[in-house]
Parts: structure tokens; sequence; C-alpha cells
């Protein structure tokens, strides 16, 4: 599925309550897209929306644990948003224009400086302003942070909403994309995670696997203890390849669950447990059950 010069990304998006993160994020995805989260997370990531055109992919995550103070003693955001905030290509922090500036935003701009990703300032709620109004508002706002590009927008009326998911592009490296065009899940991050781990065996085994293998998450669930815990199954069609991916002693195997874990912690902000299988299904891509299961349409 690999497109030439397909760019793609983790952006996140912070912003204090009711600045109009869900509202941007069905303007941006229209109803094409329903993602819908479990449960609510409070200091989990999770995707808000994914974004794809013809020549890239914007995967948009929630960072609520921005706005959590780590203990009474101090304002260090929590290590979940500062591992995402670092790992992501972009920060988007979302401000509403006709609140203006109060300390909710300052608490945010502080964070931020932990951290060396490039941050836009998307001012919304621009249809509630004077047009005059804004220079002066921008001016308040450069003084607290030095960011990258500022956005004004009003996510409602869809206005300038392009113009940001154009500047959103820039930053995007080269990348595959993680999710299906048309998918519409409740499970938004089970494919993001099979594709990493996808990624990760393709990556190591080089020409040796072919691409026909595929990756598919078959149970997924939060421990009690707040480690995730991860099954996927690693479907190969002949035995030699299941042998070339699991390795001697398993060291293939063992390395691409060291690589994918590392990425996988960073998309979802928590501790998990990913345990692989690797099972040979001889032409598997033909069996219509399989490849529903796998998330593909008989178009695709
Ligand atoms: N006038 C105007 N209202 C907006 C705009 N964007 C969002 N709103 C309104 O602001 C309110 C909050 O929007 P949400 O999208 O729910 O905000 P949120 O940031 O997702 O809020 P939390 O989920 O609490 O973090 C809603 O009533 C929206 O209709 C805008 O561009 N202009």
């Amino acid at each position: 599925m690999a497109k030439k010069h397909f760019k793609s990304g983790f952006v996140a998006i912070v912003g204090r309550p009711n600045v109009g993160k869900s509202t941007l994020m069905n303007h941006v995805i229209g109803q094409k897209i329903a993602i819908m989260s479990d449960k609510p997370q409070t200091t989990r990531n999770k995707i808000h929306g994914v974004y794809t055109t013809e020549d890239a992919q914007i995967v948009f995550l929630d960072t609520p644990g921005i706005h959590k103070r780590q203990s009474k003693l101090g304002d260090y955001m929590n290590q979940t948003a500062f591992n995402t905030l670092g790992e992501v290509e972009a920060v988007l922090f979302l401000i509403d224009a006709a609140e203006g500036l109060g300390g909710g935003d300052r608490f945010i701009a502080e964070q931020l400086k932990q951290v060396k990703t490039p941050v836009i300032l998307v001012l919304n709620k621009i249809d509630r302003i004077e047009p005059e109004a804004l220079l002066p508002l921008i001016e308040q706002y450069r003084k607290l942070y030095d960011f990258a590009e500022i956005v004004p927008i009003s996510a409602k009326m869809g206005n300038n909403v392009n113009t940001l998911l154009d500047q959103v592009q820039k930053y995007l490296p080269e990348g595959p994309q993680y999710y299906p065009d048309d998918q519409i899940t409740d499970h938004p991050e089970q494919f993001v995670i099979a594709e990493l781990v996808r990624e990760k065996i393709l990556h190591m085994t080089r020409e040796e696997v072919p691409h026909s293998i595929a990756v598919m998450i078959e149970d997924m669930k939060v421990q009690e203890n707040g480690v995730v815990h991860i099954m996927a199954v690693i479907f190969v069609e002949r035995d030699s390849q299941k042998g070339i991916i699991i390795g001697k002693q398993g060291a293939m195997l063992k390395e691409v669950g060291k690589q994918a874990r590392q990425d996988i912690q960073n998309l979802l902000g928590s501790k998990i447990f990913l345990e692989l299988w690797v099972k040979v299904k001889k032409d598997w891509r033909n069996q219509e059950r399989v490849l529903r299961d796998l998330g593909f349409h008989r178009d695709a």
C-alpha cells in the first residue's frame, strides 16, 4: 500500500476544555470516520481522528495528560503527555479567541516549553471576535511562546481549516499510510498498532518476507495495573516465512516486539505488554472472512 512520497505522522492536539477540539476534529474528519473511544480516559492518549488525502495522512492524538498536574508539589505534566509531545511531528495548541488569554493557556504554554516539537498556535472561534482584535491577541500569545506557525480559524464555520491542514502537512515526514481511507471503526488504535508491527517486520526482514504478510490484533485490554495487554497475530503464507520471522531461537520476533512496543507505547501513552504469534495461513488473501477481519475491503 506504500505510495511514493506519501507523508504521514502523528500530531497532538492540546488546549483547555471547551476551546473546540472536538468541533475541529468533526470538521476535519466529517462524518466519514466516526472515532469513538472505549471509555473516557484521563491520562491515556487516544486517537482523535485520522485525516487522509491522496498523498498524506495525519493521525491526530488527544493528549489529556497535559492538563493533569503530576503532584501537588509541581506543575510538571505527566510522563505520558511528556513522551507523546516529544514524539509527535507537531503539536496543535488550540485557544479560544473569544475568551482571550488566561491562566489555562499560560499553564499549557509552560508545559510545551519542556519539549522541542514544533507548536502551531490555532486561534479558534474567530467568528466571535472583531477582525481588529485578532492582531493584538496574536501579539499576546507570541510573548508566551515561540510558535512555529500561527493560524486563526473557526472550527464551527470551517474558516481557514484547510490552511491549517496545509501547515500541518509541512511538518510530516515521508511515511506509511497507517490507517485505511474509509474505515469506520470504534477501535482506530488497532489498525495503527497492526501497521506498526507489520512495518517493523518488513523493515527487519527486508526482502526475505514478502509484503503479503498481515497483522491482526486479536485482543487488546487494559489490565488492572494499567498495562495494556495486546495480542497480535502475524499471518504468513509459508512455513519458511514463519521461520524467518521467528528467527534463531526467537531472536527476530523478539526484536520486532521490542521495537514495535516502543512505538505503541508512545502512541497509547501507557505501558503495554505485546504478545506476538506467527501463524501460517495458506492463501489467506483469498479468504473472505479473514480479509474482513483484517479490515480490508473487496475492492481494496
Ligand atoms: N462560535 C464558535 N463556537 C465554536 C467554535 N468551535 C467550537 N465552538 C463551540 O465551543 C463549544 C466547545 O466545543 P468542543 O469542540 O466541544 O470543545 P472541546 O475542546 O472538544 O471541549 P472538551 O471536550 O471539553 O475538551 C461548543 O459549543 C462548540 O459549538 C467556533 O469556531 N466558533
